[in-house]
């Protein structure tokens, strides 16, 4: 097989090791690649067996790896590698033969991967130009080869740095490469989206558990199959710096009236509740929480404000998005909001992260990080100290966890590399809100100055915002969104940025309308003011009061 043409969509490492009792290593093998999107590449590792054991084991190996067309490759051993005909290729680690002895003992022709684990090894396979493809990891813990620690794993924000820096920074040269460490049919999926960026993309994935482990081995290659298979299909054709955008909103939404109309369309038939009003599962503070749970029922949504890990998954299946606001967390919504989030992307429902007070504690920058790592956010919230810190800008400092305001130099472009680097929206929230994709910004300049006299209101923002984006999905229901966008969410990507602006619109608008009437005398009275106006602000309101604009 050609070298451009292998397909490195899954990719087993066998682990002999690691079979159940009483399975057969060659029966294994051969259900993996039995059927139809099953393994597309196999590589032999035995650590425990003499160079000629290996070399017995990899004749009867690639007898079957022949018989499915599959390419196979030998870890490690050179002379088992070279022992056998050219079409079988060698994988390599950072402390085995240098790549370019490797090479020149192995010939052109076969196939030559290396192992790369963090940024600098990334950029000096590729500036080499020797190697066809890069296993980068390890993704997540695993305990499929000694030695990992903790310390080693990327996580998908890590492995998204190493997977970018295999491409240059022109687009014009890029190496294949395929994730590896703790894979499996949990975690293929959002290490996949997380590991993209419009950098670069992971070609596919290497695992050895979540196949070898198994006694329907069959099975679970095509579970994982069709988990890349859906993640490729997301994919433009052409990657090159700049195309693979994150939502393609930028030049949609250059409109303003444009985006205002959809924004309307949207807020009426989540009024109108085709659909039924959406379930919003809440994990947030107990300060806010009687608040946001009555926001959302004045929002046309229904609450449910639990944070149990136990019945994240039950839930997911009837949620219409999840707000995870770290206000006052602790273990238990800690563990909650990763099992939540998790669900959520499974499903492509969206999620929005309210960083409340990420700069006041290490507990909280890194339950924000773990959350990061585990979910990929559809919106991530936050006033500028939370934004600065998450971005680790020390322009503005964190006062506590209230709305520590703070002026920033440049907002619009904190929220526009934000969300390039997070891959989701971001909204910089303030006296103008800041809503960015990456590429456009949409200011908001509505909202009173009451809704910072009352305690909760912006978690309770995270709720309305939660609530415009699962109207987006409603909206995009029956139609053919094809699998998840890259945010992860089963709706028209393009139709994120107005599902947002719905929310944020519905809250800051109430607010003026509240705090505009005679019985509101200030903030005691202003709260019920404003949970009524949240029920009866209608989208011909919304379009008449709202003060947006958009810059690309
Ligand atoms: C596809 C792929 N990626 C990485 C590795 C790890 O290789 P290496 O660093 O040589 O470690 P060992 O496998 O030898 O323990 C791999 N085998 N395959
Ligand atoms: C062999 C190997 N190499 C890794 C690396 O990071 O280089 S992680 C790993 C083990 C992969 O096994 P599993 O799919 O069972 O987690």
């Amino acid at each position: 097989m050609a070298k451009a043409a292998i397909d490195y969509s899954l990719y087993l490492v066998t682990g002999r090791e690691l079979l159940p009792a009483g399975v057969d290593y060659y029966d294994s093998l051969e259900a993996s690649l039995s059927g139809g999107d099953k393994v597309t590449v196999v590589q032999l590792r035995e650590k425990h067996v003499d160079t000629a054991e290996f070399l017995e084991i990899a004749k009867r190996s690639l007898a079957i790896c022949d018989k499915h067309g599959v390419p196979m490759l030998i870890n490690d051993n050179l002379s088992v590698a070279l022992a056998l005909p050219p079409r079988v290729g060698l994988h390599i680690g950072q402390t085995d033969l240098p790549l370019a002895e490797a090479r020149r003992l192995l010939g052109p022709e076969r196939l030559l991967g290396i192992s790369v684990h963090n940024v600098e090894q990334a950029r000096a396979v590729l500036a080499e130009g020797i190697a066809d493809y890069a296993g980068v990891g390890p993704c997540h813990g695993t305990q499929s080869k000694a030695g990992i620690g903790e310390k080693d794993v990327l996580g998908p924000r890590g492995t998204r740095e190493v997977v970018a820096a295999l491409a240059s920074a022109d687009g014009k040269q890029r190496l294949p490469c395929v994730l590896i460490g703790g894979l499996n049919q949990k975690t293929a999926q959002r290490t996949l989206y997380g590991a993209t960026s419009e950098a670069n993309h992971p070609d596919g994935i290497a695992v050895i558990s979540a196949i070898v482990g198994r006694r329907d081995a069959d099975v679970a290659a095509s579970e994982l199959s069709s988990i890349v298979g859906a993640f490729k299909a997301q994919l433009p054709s052409d990657i090159s710096p700049g195309k693979l955008s994150l939502f393609d909103a930028g030049k949609q939404w250059s409109d303003t009236s444009a985006l205002l109309k959809r924004a309307t369309q949207i807020f009426a038939a989540h009024r109108q509740s085709t659909h039924g009003p959406p379930l919003i599962q809440t994990l947030t503070s107990h300060v806010s929480s009687t608040l946001s749970a009555n926001v959302a029922l004045c929002f046309s949504a229904s609450p449910i404000m639990s944070h149990q890990d136990q019945e994240a998954e039950d839930l997911a299946r009837a949620t219409g998005a999840v707000v995870l606001n770290i206000g006052t967390i602790g273990e238990e919504a800690r563990r909650g909001m990763k099992a939540v989030g998790a669900a959520a992307n499974r499903g492509g429902k969206p999620v929005v992260l309210d960083p409340v007070g990420v700069g006041a504690s290490a507990f909280r920058r890194a339950a924000v990080e773990e959350i990061m790592d585990d979910t990929q956010v559809t919106l991530l919230k936050g006033n500028s100290a939370e934004l600065s810190s998450i971005a680790g800008l020390s322009e503005v400092t964190s006062r506590g966890v209230d709305s520590g305001s703070g002026s920033l130099k440049d907002p619009e472009g904190l929220v526009r590399s934000l969300a390039r680097k997070e891959r989701c929206l971001v909204l910089l929230s303030g006296k103008v809100d800041y809503l960015s994709d990456g590429h456009l910004v949409v200011r908001v300049e509505n909202g009173h100055e009451l809704l910072g006299r009352i305690t909760g209101s912006g978690c309770a923002l995270g709720v309305t915002i939660a609530a415009g984006l699962a109207a987006a999905c409603n909206v995009a229901r029956g139609d053919s969104v094809k699998g998840l966008s890259t945010a992860m969410v089963r709706a028209h990507p393009q139709d994120l940025i107005p599902g947002a602006l719905v929310g944020i619109l519905a809250m800051t608008i109430a607010s003026e309308l509240a705090a505009a009437r005679q019985d509101v005398k200030g903030p005691g009275t202003f709260i019920p003011a404003l949970l009524d106006e949240l029920a009866s602000i209608t989208p011909e309101t919304m379009a008449s009061r709202a003060k947006i604009s958009v810059s690309q």
